[in-house]
């Protein structure tokens, strides 16, 4: 599988206002790019027109892949909701675009991805009966069971507590090596921890963030502190 660099370029307007002015935007190929920006500026709106879904904004430009191959056949999106369906199993869930499209469905690999999710136990449950924070999970079971080149996160780890959202981080890097990711996050220690490189959304346009040089992500930081260690006898932690 070779996952291409993206190219954005354009102005993205909502109606008659304009979102976010003139960019050249180069999303290397194999990379995790990070987009930040203050909220409503646009960021998911230009995520879903990458992946060539209905979008909130416009773009006047273009979105190319730099291989020149379509690229809506190459994505998988992990949206800022879950997007369960209510009425499946999360295994069911974790399937389910594989069995839309008419391809026999691979539960052991889905299995796979729910247990490096955590959530090996619960992989028959509906999403009504799991926590915000598993059903997050299980999106994300999904969206890497899709098995994409190209792979699109709008705030993938938003519902996470912070020792899961650090596991999460560095199974999503391991899982997603040598594949084109757009992560919206806005967090900021989550974009110092994964990106390869980083973009700030403002109306004014899109402009590079500066990272830590040299240090290959995902890059690790001293764990929090778990709140959830069992304290001995004795009180101490
Ligand atoms: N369904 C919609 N109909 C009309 N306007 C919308 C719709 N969804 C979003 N917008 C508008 O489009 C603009 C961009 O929204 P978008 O969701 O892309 O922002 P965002 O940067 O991802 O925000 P956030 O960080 O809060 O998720 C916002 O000004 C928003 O008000």
């Amino acid at each position: 599988m070779t996952a291409p660099a993206l190219h954005l370029a354009g102005r993205l307007h909502s109606g008659e206002t304009t979102l976010i002015d003139a960019f050249d935007l180069k999303l290397p190929a194999e990379q995790w790019s990070v987009l930040l920006g203050p909220s409503g500026v646009g960021k998911t709106s230009l995520l879903r027109l990458i992946a060539a879904l209905p979008s909130a904004a416009r773009l006047d430009g273009d979105i190319t892949a730099c291989d020149g191959a379509p690229i809506a056949s190459r994505v998988a999106m992990m949206a800022q909701d879950d997007q369960l369906l209510p009425w499946a199993s999360a295994l069911d869930n974790v399937t389910i675009c594989a069995r839309l499209r008419g391809e026999r469905p691979r539960p052991d690999r889905a299995k796979t991805l729910l247990a490096q999710v955590g959530l090996a136990d619960l992989a028959a449950r509906k999403p009504s009966h799991l926590s915000a924070g598993q059903r997050q999970r299980v999106a994300l079971a999904r969206t890497l069971y899709e098995d994409r080149a190209i792979v699109l996160l709008d705030e993938p780890f938003s519902a996470l507590d912070a020792m899961t959202r650090h596991t999460m981080q560095d199974l999503a890097a391991r899982l997603l090596a040598g594949r084109t990711v757009v992560l919206i996050t806005h967090d900021p220690a989550e974009a110092v921890r994964l990106a390869d490189c980083a973009w700030v959304l403002t109306r004014a346009g899109i402009a590079p963030c500066t990272l830590p040089p040299d240090i290959p992500p995902a890059r690790q930081r001293p764990l929090p502190r778990s709140p959830y260690r069992r304290r001995c006898c004795k009180g101490c932690a």
